[in-house]
């Protein structure tokens, strides 16, 4: 039976503190830290007048213009699983292939596994995605109502205009709504997010319909954040996917639902001695400025394989030296971080240099170096890829650093042209969860 009161989750972003590049190869592993700014989702029945039949999942993202799409379902033939089409409702609605994926994987697992049981079919329901403030950077009025006004705001644009700070919108928006649609039309005894099955089945079904959705098969360090929060993370063989059809095609069901429960996965995930020491955070700067993830990866990647053995030389002593750091932030030795992280730059602007990409280009260098100064921050990295868009610090966690950061971060960006922001949101150690329905208190009706 569906849950018939609503019920809400949210999972985490990240922030890719050490492992960028590395982790796609099974070889080496990553640090990874959840952030507090999270994708929520609330899970609620929608209620028909009496004789009025329904099929049709909602799903809305009420802070933006034109996000509402709606769903109709139908099961595809030859146990292609439940295939979901967009209704058309008069407007111009862009379609959102990461919810309609996510739908198409989710609800086929449920009628392949519980469903099967019974002749059940899937009540209409409504699903709606509020995401914290800090995942993009557009100006926005904070004129909420409820309990929590300033929590989540309103921006004045569509999805597609929005500008994305980089934290992992759409791997905490798939966990978050894979979970909320496992956690409303499930039985507890199927389905329980606080159990590390639930987890398991969770992290699974949600790298598979991340992956289709973006088309690519990347590490999957942003997913096994958003469930499990920080944790040092080795990432999955990508073989492992690859005997799924596309989501309707015949044998999809059934290929899914063996590949989620099944043992094929062999993704290792530790949060053990994954931690920052007691009065540091793990902050973000935004900086005004996008770059081109997919083709940064295609350059190191083609530089690796045409180096083979100088690359390895590099990414061995790289791992050695993100996974001391490592050590070094869970072990609380406030004075070995500047050092630690200087180190691991060194190796990470020799890989830009040698595959010419602009990992740590020298706009960032200048930038970090230069927030090294300002007492408090003990060092910073460019996480992930790289690039030119963001910044991660390690720093003091008190009022008067943070004030020094972003008087630093305004003058700097009067000096240099462009912007670089502090973000409110810090590092963080838990992942998915089920959150108090009250939180949500104004945007749900
Ligand atoms: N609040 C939201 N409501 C509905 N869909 C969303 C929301 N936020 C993100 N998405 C979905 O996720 C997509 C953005 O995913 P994309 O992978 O481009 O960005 P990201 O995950 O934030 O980036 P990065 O991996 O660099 O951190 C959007 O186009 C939309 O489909
Ligand atoms: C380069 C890579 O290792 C990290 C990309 O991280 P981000 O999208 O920059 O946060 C790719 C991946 O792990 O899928």
């Amino acid at each position: 039976m569906p849950s018939t009161t609503p019920t809400a989750v949210s999972a985490p972003g990240k922030v890719f503190l050490a492992g960028g590049y590395l982790v796609l190869d099974r070889e080496y592993t990553a640090l990874v830290f959840g952030l507090s700014a999270r994708i929520n989702v609330v899970a609620r029945e929608i209620k028909t007048s009496p004789g009025v039949q329904l099929s049709e999942i909602v799903v809305d993202s009420p802070q933006f213009q034109e996000a509402q799409w709606r769903y109709g379902y139908h099961l595809a033939p030859d146990e292609g699983g439940i295939k979901v089409t967009q209704l058309q409702s008069g407007g111009n609605i862009d379609s959102n292939p990461f919810v309609e994926v996510t739908l198409s994987y989710a609800l086929s697992y449920i009628a392949g596994t519980a469903f099967r049981r019974s002749s059940h079919t899937f009540d209409p329901a409504q699903f709606t995605i509020l995401a914290d403030n800090d995942y993009y950077s557009q100006p926005h009025s904070l004129t909420g109502t409820g309990e929590n006004p300033t929590r989540f705001a309103k921006f004045p644009t569509t999805l597609r205009g929005a500008n994305k700070t980089g934290l992992g919108s759409s791997a905490a928006l798939v966990t978050s709504l894979t979970a909320a649609l496992l956690t409303h039309y499930l039985p507890q005894s199927d389905f329980n997010l606080d159990t590390p099955q639930g987890k398991r089945t969770l992290h699974n079904l949600a790298q598979a319909a991340h992956c289709a959705a973006q088309g690519k098969v990347g590490s999957g360090f942003d997913i096994a954040a958003a469930v499990y929060g920080s944790c040092r993370y080795r990432r999955f063989s990508p073989s492992v996917l690859k005997s799924i059809p596309e989501a309707g095609a015949p044998g999809f069901a059934p290929a899914l639902t063996k590949l989620i429960g099944g043992e094929t996965w062999d993704t290792d995930i530790v949060k053990e001695g994954v931690s920052v020491p007691p009065g540091t955070a793990l902050r973000m700067c935004d900086v005004d400025c996008g770059s081109q993830t997919v083709s940064m990866v295609k350059k190191v990647l083609q530089w690796r394989e045409s180096n083979p053995a100088d690359s390895k030389k590099l990414w061995d002593e790289l791992q050695s030296r993100n996974v001391r750091l490592g050590t070094i932030l869970s072990e609380g030795k406030l004075d070995e971080i500047r050092p630690a992280v200087t180190e691991i730059r060194e190796l990470i602007r020799a890989m830009g240099t040698q595959s010419d990409v602009p990992i740590e280009p020298e706009s960032q260098t200048k930038l970090l170096d230069a927030l090294m100064e300002v007492e408090g921050v003990y060092n910073g990295v460019v996480p992930g890829a790289g690039g030119y868009d963001a910044v991660a610090l390690l720093m003091k966690d008190d009022e008067a650093t943070e004030k020094r950061v972003k008087d630093f971060t305004a003058k700097w960006s009067q000096e240099n042209g462009g912007q670089v922001r502090l973000l409110d949101v810090k590092g963080e150690m838990e992942g998915v969860r089920r959150e108090n329905i009250k939180e949500y208190d104004g945007w749900i009706l």
